[in-house]
């Protein structure tokens, strides 16, 4: 090969990885910059293990139908129920390994927070992260 055509080959090489090296920084600079506020140690893959043993994190023997009235008491951050898109799940255990941190899960304790839910993160499936702290369908009688 001439020179010069080895001159042009490297050239188009490196014009074309550079925006993809661009783009990979710019990824990695925005993945560091958002800040974990789960408790040091309660990792998500963590809570995977956890649900995985199948442990029975829900606090009660069987689901039964929740109704608001009951849903309301269980609003401290030692017995913390939440309802998400009518089902009821204790989430106790969970809340130290919250991405966006405990307090944000106790906030909401002993509520229908669908709606917030929703808009956080409508695709996250607490129906399988949560499997093990099912208290039972919302009801409203
Ligand atoms: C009740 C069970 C809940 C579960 C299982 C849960 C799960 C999660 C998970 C897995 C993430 C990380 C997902 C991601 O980064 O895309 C997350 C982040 C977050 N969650 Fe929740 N969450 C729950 C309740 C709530 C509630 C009630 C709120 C109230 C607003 C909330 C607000 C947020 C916010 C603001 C983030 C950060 C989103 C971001 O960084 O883009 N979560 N949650």
């Amino acid at each position: 090969m001439s020179s010069f055509l080895k001159l042009l080959f490297s050239k188009q090489e490196a014009t074309k990885e550079e925006p993809a090296r661009a783009g990979e920084e710019k990824q990695i600079k925005r993945k560091s910059k958002k800040k974990q506020k789960n408790d040091p140690g309660c990792t998500q893959e963590k809570w995977d293990a956890l649900v995985e043993s199948g442990e029975n994190l829900s606090g009660v023997a069987e689901p039964f139908k929740v109704s608001m009235e009951e849903l309301k008491k269980h609003n401290t951050k030692d017995d913390c129920w939440i309802a998400v898109r009518g089902k009821v799940y204790n989430v106790t255990a969970y809340a130290p390994y919250h991405p966006d941190g405990a307090k944000k899960i106790f906030k909401h304790s002993g509520i229908d927070a669908t709606k917030q839910y929703m808009k956080a993160h409508a695709d996250v499936n607490e129906e399988e992260m949560l499997r093990t702290c099912y208290v039972g369908p919302l009801v409203d009688h």
